[in-house]
């Protein structure tokens, strides 16, 4: 198995404390800019450690979401999506997403997810079977903020922008999702990966997959996850082939990966790599959770390269590129892509 090490791992220690302007200014700042920079333009993925948020803000979220899976589904289905391109807070159950095509049979989505977007994390559309979810996801909410500020002001100096401050000033959703002049498509989701049993295992093929392939539509994803395992990235290897490679757990680290948006607006510097989760069959039997938060820019944000493009660069997504709409009409696009077929609303 490929060592954790194939991807960088950055150690936060040096940009302690809160978000400030004056950060860009600082010279351990400006080292750990070029760090996270290089790491991300590399393969697209990278690891944060000592990055300030405690474990229990995780725990908690984990614990909680554990909580609600594990109720009936005729209690959970209360919280289904009503129109997911219209309000994409709320629960998804099994197999209602369609991230790619079918054409790999083992690509359904073994996994359910309630997903906590935009103005409805403060709100009070959380199950009331759980009581504690929304405090652990306003807590959860609250750390990342902070944090994922100094990772854009980062790659705001990375990219030599003339405002290193530009990316926030679209993310103004950061400083407060109740601001009545944005639409804020932040998105946490808890993911839950089902538990299979022996006959299930059993007839599904080697390379099976929990979750399809697929690249993240926001600017930046940080994603967390237990100690199962399954998550891998498709980077190119030294030949110029493109290969899968695993993107184990490293307990009490933040996984980061780069999206579409941020694809686009690095003129192909940070690549949205495709991701996806195999199912290791030893562990198909235990349920996988993790928890990605999807910084997303605020909804009339029109995303243009800012930069020039990288050489050699050309868009490769089966998803068309973003800009010549809003985000928000980006996002309504790709949402009823992956429900076009099974999601009756
Ligand atoms: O569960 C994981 O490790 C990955 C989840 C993911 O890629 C996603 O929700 O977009
Ligand atoms: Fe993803």
């Amino acid at each position: 198995m490929p060592s954790p090490s194939q991807f960088v791992i950055i150690d936060c220690s040096q940009i302690d404390g809160q978000y400030t302007t004056d950060l860009g200014n600082q010279e351990n700042f400006q080292k750990f800019a070029q760090d996270l920079g290089d790491g991300l333009s590399s393969s697209g993925f990278v690891y944060f450690i000592n990055h300030g948020v405690s474990s229990t803000t995780f725990e908690e979220v984990f614990q909680q979401s554990k909580q609600f899976f594990e109720l009936d589904s005729d209690i959970k289905i209360k919280y289904k999506k009503v129109d997911p391109a219209k309000n994409f807070h709320g629960y998804t159950p099994p197999t209602s997403e369609e991230i790619a095509n079918e054409s790999n049979k083992a690509s359904r989505d073994f996994k359910e997810s309630f997903s906590f977007v935009g103005r409805e994390i403060c709100g009070a559309n959380y199950p009331s079977e759980t009581p504690h979810l929304r405090q652990s996801v306003l807590n959860f909410h609250h750390a990342m903020s902070s944090f994922s500020k100094k990772v854009m002001l980062a790659l705001g100096l990375y990219l030599k922008l003339d405002d290193p401050e530009f990316l926030l000033k679209h993310h103004k959703s950061l400083d407060g999702l109740l601001n009545p002049d944005i639409h804020p498509w932040i998105d946490i989701r808890s993911n839950s990966y089902l538990a299979l049993d022996d006959e299930e295992i059993a007839s599904l093929p080697d390379d099976a997959l929990r979750l399809t392939e697929h690249s993240d539509w926001g600017t930046l994803t940080f994603l967390l996850q237990d100690n199962v395992g399954g998550l891998e990235a498709k980077i190119t290897d030294k030949c110029g082939d493109n290969i899968w490679v695993s993107v184990p757990p490293i307990a009490g680290s933040i996984l980061l990966n780069s999206g579409l948006m941020l694809e686009m607006w690095s003129g192909g510097r940070f690549h949205a790599t495709a991701h996806r989760v195999r199912l290791i069959k030893e562990r198909a039997k235990e349920v996988r959770q993790s928890l990605a938060w999807f910084v997303a820019p605020d909804g009339d944000t029109r995303v243009n390269m800012l930069v020039d493009k990288k050489q050699g660069y050309v868009w490769s997504h089966t998803y068309p590129p973003p800009g010549n709409e809003s985000a928000s009409e980006y996002f309504q696009e790709r949402i009823k892509g992956i429900y076009a077929t099974r999601y009756k609303y």
